[in-house]
């Protein structure tokens, strides 16, 4: 049986050059790790919709405009995924965690020293690119 494709509207936030990050729960995949805010595309939803969503629901900020920066498919063995990665510099609201997730803007140097799931070094490497 082949394994389930998800794909995932990511964003990366960036504010006076640090970038918002989150905490994911233990209890999601990839726990426990910290991760750009964002998450799964509906269906016949615009990567960009998904995201605007997403980034209300998890961390109450308001996009109103996003960049492409990259696109990673990751195969996680459980789980595939495609992270559709779009750079935030245009947002209203500030930051907070709604779903009770720890979260921190972090200068983009020091995000190498976070631990983020596999896929997410090459979305680093592109932030610092
Ligand atoms: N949001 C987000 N997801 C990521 C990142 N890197 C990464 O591999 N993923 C993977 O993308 C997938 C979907 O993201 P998600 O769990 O946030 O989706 P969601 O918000 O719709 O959540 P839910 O299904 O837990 O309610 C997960 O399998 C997660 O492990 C990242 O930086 N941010
Ligand atoms: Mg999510």
């Amino acid at each position: 049986m082949s394994k389930k494709q998800v794909n995932v509207a990511v964003g990366v936030v960036e504010h006076h050059n640090q970038i918002l990050i989150c905490k994911r729960s233990a209890e999601q995949h990839q726990g426990g790790l910290w991760e750009f805010p964002g998450g799964k595309i509906e269906q016949d939803e615009s990567v960009f919709d998904a995201l605007k969503r997403e980034l209300k629901e998890e961390v109450d900020i308001t996009i109103q405009s996003a960049t492409p920066l990259i696109t990673i498919d990751h195969d996680y063995g459980d789980k595939c995924v495609s992270l559709k990665v779009l750079l935030v510099q245009d947002f209203i609201g500030e930051a907070k965690g709604l779903e009770g997730q720890p979260l921190c803007w972090v200068d983009k140097q020091q995000l190498s020293t976070y631990e983020f799931p596999e896929a997410n070094k090459q979305i680093i490497a592109a932030i610092l690119k």
